[in-house]
């Protein structure tokens, strides 16, 4: 997926001015940045939540899905061989695209297991019988998630957490080549973020599913991105590999605090924003202590 010169605006004011943005298939792409950045108005574009004043976004012209995996495409195949999204219609572009927004109005009165049916909504004829794999599919995509065991229960009484993964679950059960993520771990405790972040990279490498996530966590954008884009104001900072992006003096003039960036003996890399409470002596008093 490719997003070109995309020029995006509220009410005319423009709050992303010109970015371009490449999603490679089997990849993990992560958005980061301050706060109003541009990150979510991108991501929202890209799965055609927002129209963009300029610019357009292009997909490969495999039609596949997580489950068949998709080819390599770059640039200039895209440029060249692409679709443009806007020129598909609203189930063809959902059987490509999906996205886990930051929040969405959650019907009330379902059960778990219907709202991850409707992310089969694209595949399915004027006929439920129409979707022969969905019932697999949407199974898989509850087990994937760990919210099987709930299926039956009301979303009503789901907690921010367990919602939140209701809602990725209906995502995978679209089955899509594209997923994009808007902060996805958010609201999950310790262990589901590390699960969420491990069924990313598990889509991503084992399914080539095109993935962009936007996070918060520069920690976690190292841990799980093969690639990260550093948005600043509405225009993209730095693109790279989590080293190359992710580095103090980037990143403190990004963030406008200081950032220290250690990394290990393999590799993995650590933030450390330095606030008055946070200084490094104080850090190393109490490692010591
Ligand atoms: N519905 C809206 N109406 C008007 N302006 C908006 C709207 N949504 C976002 N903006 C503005 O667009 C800019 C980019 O917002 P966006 O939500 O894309 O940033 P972000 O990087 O995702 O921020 P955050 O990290 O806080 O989620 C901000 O200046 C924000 O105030």
């Amino acid at each position: 997926m490719l997003g070109l010169d995309l020029t995006l605006s509220y009410d005319g004011a423009p709050v992303v001015h010109g970015a371009e943005i490449h999603l490679e298939p089997g990849k993990v792409t992560a958005l980061v940045g301050p706060n109003g950045s541009g990150k979510s108005t991108l991501l929202r574009s890209l799965a055609r939540l927002h129209r963009p004043d300029a610019g357009r976004v292009l997909l490969a012209d495999d039609g596949r899905t997580i489950s068949e995996g998709s080819h390599a495409t770059e640039p200039a195949d895209l440029l060249e061989h692409g679709i443009d999204a806007a020129t598909l219609n609203g189930r063809e572009f959902a059987r490509r695209v999906t996205l886990l927004a930051q929040s969405r109005p959650t019907p009330g009165g379902i059960t778990v297991r219907e709202l991850v049916e409707f992310g089969r909504h694209p595949h399915r004829g004027r006929w439920v019988a129409g979707d022969a794999d969905g019932a697999a599919i949407v199974r898989r995509a509850m087990e994937l998630t760990g919210v099987a065991e709930f299926a039956e229960q009301s979303v009503d009484r789901l907690s921010g957490g367990q919602l939140q993964r209701v809602w990725l679950a209906s995502c995978l059960a679209q089955d899509t080549s594209v997923l994009l993520l808007d902060e996805p771990t958010t609201y999950l405790d310790l262990r589901y973020q590390v699960e969420l972040l491990d069924l990313i990279r598990e889509l991503a490498d084992e399914h080539g599913v095109t993935i962009g996530v936007v996070l918060h966590d520069l920690d976690q954008a190292a841990a799980v991105a093969d690639r990260v884009v550093l948005l600043e104001s509405g225009r993209v900072r730095a693109v790279g590999t989590p080293a190359e992006v992710l580095v103090s003096d980037v990143l403190s003039s990004a963030y406008g605090i200081r950032v220290d960036v250690e990394v290990d003996d393999r590799g993995c890399i650590t933030t450390c924003p330095i606030g008055r409470y946070n200084t490094r002596e104080r850090v190393e008093r109490l490692a010591v202590a």
